[in-house]
């Protein structure tokens, strides 16, 4: 079997963890693996022909939001081991900033993404998919809290963009593609909890030996 980037996707709500989930098993894996972690959202379509109150109209829930001909391309250079130039977002301004981070050649690539599980195009590429199964209103309490700390939203935008846009979409896109998951890891109490169970999971499910660790 050839050697190359074995792809984990972990896709799920608004809220549900998985970026602190796709970080601490980076912190997990980095003894034994490079390991690179990639955010869907950095994939946003660039809106700078609109203002910025048309910006904060746009649905970030609607899978066309993503520009996934990138993400796709991207995903597959990285896979092949090669190096990518990843767009940086800035959720304050609602676009993709001019900045580029570099993402070098990686033995494991964790991407992490509400809607990763419902594009069959990424869906082909990943190696193990993960959904993280937790109750809509317990995303949506953590989501509140955190947008308010660090993506310049207030309490009552929060709420707002949930009816209009983030509820709807996540019952009719993101919910559905958890039958997609190779691995449905509920976090809906202790953090510990979660990531011991995803690398229990990952000890039995990721095959070593098609990981290059040469
Ligand atoms: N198991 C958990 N218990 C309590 N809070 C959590 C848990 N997992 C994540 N959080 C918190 O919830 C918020 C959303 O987590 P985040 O990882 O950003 O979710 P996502 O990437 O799925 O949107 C963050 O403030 C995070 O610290
Ligand atoms: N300008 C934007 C862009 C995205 N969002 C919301 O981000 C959510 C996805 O990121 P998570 O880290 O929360 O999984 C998605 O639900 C979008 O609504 C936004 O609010 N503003």
């Amino acid at each position: 079997m050839d050697k190359q980037t074995f792809v984990i996707a972990i896709a799920g709500a608004s809220g549900s963890g998985k970026s602190s989930l796709a970080h601490r098993l980076e912190q997990e894996l980095q003894p034994w693996f490079s390991v690179s972690v990639l955010n869907e959202d950095a994939y946003y379509r660039k809106q700078d022909g609109l203002t910025l109150s048309e910006r904060k109209q746009t649905n970030y829930d609607h899978p066309n939001a993503i520009e996934e001909s990138l993400l796709v391309e991207q995903l597959q250079e990285l896979k092949a081991g090669k190096s990518v130039s990843v767009p940086v977002y800035d959720y304050t301004t609602h676009d993709r900033s001019d900045a580029t981070v570099e993402v070098g050649p990686c033995q494991i690539l964790i991407v992490e993404g509400i809607l990763l599980l419902h594009r069959e195009a990424v869906r082909e590429i990943v190696d193990l998919a993960v959904y993280i199964d937790v109750p809509e209103s317990v995303c949506l309490e953590r989501r509140i809290k955190r947008d308010v700390a660090q993506r310049g939203r207030t309490r009552e935008s929060v709420l707002a963009q949930y009816e209009k846009t983030v509820g709807p979409m996540y019952r009719q896109f993101v919910a559905p593609s958890k039958i997609y998951a190779d691995l449905v890891v509920e976090n809906d109490s202790n953090r510990e909890t979660a990531i011991e169970r995803l690398l229990g999971e990952l000890r039995s499910r990721i095959d070593m030996d098609h990981v290059d660790v040469g």
